[in-house]
């Protein structure tokens, strides 16, 4: 699973996290895709930086959802990726498009799942009263946000904390966290296997952890 496919909506810092680590000799991986629904996605800015081919495609140039998708992982398929990666892309995935892929493809979720599926994440916490917050690498299925969970990092949730607070220190945390995850998979130490995320053939109990050092425990 070295080479990686990333889709992406947004400013794109998890990508540069993947592009900077490998760029370093930290994971033995290459980006040979970033595809996108937004065509100013600093993503894709990012990419072209980096000299990765970027796709972006207008939603609104398609009649469906499903047509839409189609045609974005016909270039993904383009690329011939071992990985798939949502790194911040905020559309929900149509059911064929995931589960020819499956155990293929994951996402990094602003939450500890199964809490705060969704969008709104951060917020969510807070009004939740939470004292714990987090993110989550997850296999993408066909339920939003369901699919089998990989590993976590966990952050307190403080008094004072806002949203912007919040998500800054999930962020710094996020990065670590898909460095991590996508490490154990490039590395064939965790797979999915029968719908369960296997470390080094065991099925876990419950996700992995990213600890203090950035490396995940079992
Ligand atoms: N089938 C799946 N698709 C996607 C998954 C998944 O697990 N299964 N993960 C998401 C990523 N994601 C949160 O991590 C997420 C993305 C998009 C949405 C959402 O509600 N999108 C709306 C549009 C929102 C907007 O444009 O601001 C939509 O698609 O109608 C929620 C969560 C990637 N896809
Ligand atoms: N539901 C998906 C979702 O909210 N994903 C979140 O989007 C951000 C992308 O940041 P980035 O563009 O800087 O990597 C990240 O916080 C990621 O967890």
């Amino acid at each position: 699973m070295r080479r990686i496919a990333v889709l992406a909506s947004g400013r794109g810092s998890n990508l540069q996290a993947l592009i900077d680590a490998i760029a370093g000799g930290d994971l033995a991986a290459e980006v040979v895709g970033v595809f996108s629904d937004r065509s100013r996605a600093g993503a894709v800015e990012r990419a072209r930086a980096a000299g990765i081919p970027a796709v972006s495609l207008r939603p609104r140039d398609f009649d469906t959802r499903a047509a839409f998708d189609e045609a974005l992982f016909s270039r993904v398929d383009d690329v011939q990726p071992d990985l798939i990666v949502c790194a911040g892309y905020m559309r929900l995935l149509s059911a064929d498009v995931v589960e020819a892929r499956e155990g293929r493809m994951i996402n990094i979720h602003p939450s500890l799942l199964p809490a705060f599926k969704g969008l709104h994440t951060h917020q969510l916490a807070l009004d939740a009263g939470a004292t714990e917050h987090g993110a989550s690498v997850h296999f993408v299925t066909a339920e939003l946000d369901g699919g089998p969970v990989i590993a976590q990092a966990r952050v307190p949730v403080l008094p004072d904390d806002d949203v912007e607070r919040l998500s800054a220190r999930v962020l710094a945390r996020e990065h670590p966290l898909l460095l991590a995850t996508v490490g154990a998979l490039v590395e064939g130490r965790v797979r999915l296997v029968d719908g369960q995320v296997c470390d080094h053939g065991r099925p876990l109990a419950a996700p992995l952890q990213l600890g203090d050092d950035d490396r995940l425990l079992g």
